[in-house]
């Protein structure tokens, strides 16, 4: 957790002037008895008005000034435990957005949310609670033990005796509390996850009927929440009324003791009420001490958490040295993938094995084969997603683990199966391809993604709305908005990974050619279950299993290509381009 403090640094002067204030009302707090100690005994007992009124005077004063610095305390301490949630979220935002998928994958974006808000508000509270009590409660208390030993040593002693029997009553509590708080926070992620999945996949959820079985599931993971939440909470209710009792028990065993020193006359009946003051302000001190180890082991949790994230390692990484070693391989206006072989996180075989292809700057390759045969999963190396363990990947003269991820990406438009537009409108959307597009440019995209005709006929055309995920429009639709979103940049490498299946025949021949023609620099790679969608392509990988087995162009594979000519004749009856 001290790690994290680093994120705080901004604000150093918050957190140094905030328990220096917060220090300063507790010598206050702890100097009142003593006053009023002496207001009884020297005042009121000698019925001198004067001194009376001066003493509250003082006190109401000491009060007043206390006060005030309660409040620039916590002051202090908003302006710092926000700016460091804000500081912290942007860091570990900016981490998460750096993730391969393959770390994607690892964590789960339900765990990424609740750390983003949840963990983060935990260390939040915590940061408050270190600036306004981490200094003033241990000082009140220790403050409180060494008045009433001023006053007087023997029943002093009663002190001794209420710490370590409170002691062992916050131990036990603590123990018992604090798994329950680690369940707590589990409980919460996997909630977020339900939520977040039912709320996605409303439409199937309903489509399927299985709205009562969900909100089974959720009601199931909510309730889970809820007992353990209680759970904590009953245990941790106890605290109070424990104290209460040690509270009371201890003030009467103070006030018998001190009966007799004040019948012996070795006690004024003020310094009783000094005492009894005394240890009730050690006994609230000590309970906001437990509180704060609550807060502070929940912290620690979230805090680990947190740092998951930032220490998660980034498998992939610029790494220009790669360059020097393999420049000799590489065919300057090519793009070669030389054996290369990968798997996913946790998987066992291989998805792909010993892929080897080549195909030229400007020239288009197709990629088919049966779902699952890893089409996917292979386009994905190329923007660097994840790493291959196996092989390399050469691009333009480079091994792809020579250019830093950010040029390699801004080389390369992907538009994936499923693409999601971002909610604003048609232009804005078009903007995430090409930041500074005029209207011209975007119309021109959608032109070449043969979206014109359909954006034309909206009434707010380029300004017409788009909701979260595109839902607004038809997958067709969605579908050539985001062809338009890639090739607004004239990108150099333009990969569509089955972008244009929701397409009608006439679109997508339509739509290949505009990328032919109008994109003519472009290389283009389409990944598509169609043989009408690639069979005008340069190049063809026919993928099974993970493996290449066959390559060529249109021609040649349907004459010998076995695995080919099954997709071919399974299609025959689909479309007119195959026969
Ligand atoms: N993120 C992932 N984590 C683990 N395994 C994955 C992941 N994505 C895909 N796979 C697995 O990798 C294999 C290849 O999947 P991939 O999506 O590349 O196939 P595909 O040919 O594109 O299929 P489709 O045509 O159905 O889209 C499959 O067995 C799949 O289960």
């Amino acid at each position: 957790m001290v790690r994290l403090l680093k994120y705080s640094k901004k604000y150093k002067k918050e957190i140094l002037l905030g328990p220096f204030f917060k220090l300063l009302e507790a010598i206050f707090e702890l100097f009142l008895p003593l006053y009023m100690a002496k207001l009884i005994d020297q005042g009121i007992r000698q019925n001198d008005l004067t001194y009376i009124w001066q003493t509250a005077g003082k006190m109401f004063l000491m009060s007043c000034i206390g006060l005030a610095c309660v409040m620039i305390c916590q002051y202090y301490a908003s302006i710092a435990s926000q700016g460091f949630g804000t500081e912290l979220r942007r860091v570990v935002f900016q981490k998460i957005n750096q993730f391969p998928h393959a770390e994607l994958d690892l964590f789960g974006t339900d765990t990424l949310v609740t750390r983003m808000t949840n963990d983060i508000n935990q260390l939040q509270l915590a940061l408050a609670m270190l600036i306004r009590l981490v200094i003033r409660a241990p000082f009140l208390s220790i403050g409180s033990v060494i008045m009433a030993f001023y006053i007087h040593p023997r029943i002093a002693l009663i002190f001794a005796i209420v710490l370590p029997v409170f002691f062992f009553i916050l131990v036990f509590l603590i123990k018992r509390t604090v798994p329950l708080f680690r369940r707590v926070q589990k409980n919460m992620d996997q909630l977020t996850r339900n939520i977040q999945e039912n709320l996605v996949g409303i439409r199937v959820i309903r489509a399927f009927v299985r709205q009562r079985s969900q909100s089974k599931k959720i009601s199931h993971t909510s309730e889970s929440l809820a007992k353990n939440s209680l759970k904590a909470a009953n245990i941790s209710a106890l605290l109070n009324p424990l104290t209460i009792l040690i509270m009371n028990s201890a003030t009467i065993l103070l006030l018998y003791v001190s009966g007799d020193a004040v019948n012996i006359g070795s006690l004024n009946q003020g310094e009783v009420v000094a005492l009894v003051n005394y240890l009730m302000q050690m006994l609230l001190a000590l309970i906001i001490v437990s509180n704060l180890v609550v807060i502070f082991t929940r912290a620690a949790t979230s805090a680990s958490r947190i740092n998951e994230i930032l220490d998660t390692k980034e498998t992939l990484t610029d790494s220009p040295e790669t360059q020097i070693q393999l420049t000799d391989h590489a065919k300057k206006d090519k793009i070669i993938f030389e054996n290369v072989s990968f798997k996913y996180p946790r998987q066992n075989g291989w998805t792909l094995e010993n892929i080897t292809f080549e195909w030229g700057m400007g020239k288009t390759l197709g990629i088919i084969g049966p779902t699952g045969s890893g089409k996917s999963s292979l386009i994905q190396l190329l923007p660097k997603f994840y790493d291959y363990a196996e092989g390399n990947i050469f691009l333009f003269g480079k091994n792809i683990g020579a250019y830093p991820v950010s040029e390699l990406r801004n080389k390369i438009r992907l538009v994936p199966q499923k693409d999601t537009l971002i909610s604003g409108t048609i232009l804005s959307n078009l903007q995430w391809g090409k930041q500074d597009a005029t209207e011209e440019e975007a119309w021109q995209a959608l032109r070449i993604a043969q979206a014109e005709e359909f954006v034309r006929d909206l009434k707010e055309g380029l300004n017409s709305p788009v909701v979260e995920g595109g839902e607004n429009f038809s997958g067709g639709q969605k579908q050539r908005l985001a062809i338009a979103r890639a090739v607004i940049n004239q990108p150099e490498i333009l990969i569509l990974d089955d972008s244009l299946s929701a397409l009608d025949y006439r679109t997508d021949l339509a739509l290949r050619k505009n990328l032919k023609t109008q994109l003519p620099n472009t290389t283009s790679l389409i990944v598509s279950q169609r043989i009408s969608s690639i069979r005008q392509a340069d190049h063809i990988l026919v993928l099974d299993n993970g493996k290449i087995v066959g390559q060529g162009k249109h021609h040649e594979l349907i004459q010998t290509n076995t695995a080919y000519q099954k997709i071919a004749a399974s299609q025959e009856n689909q479309s007119a381009e195959v026969k």
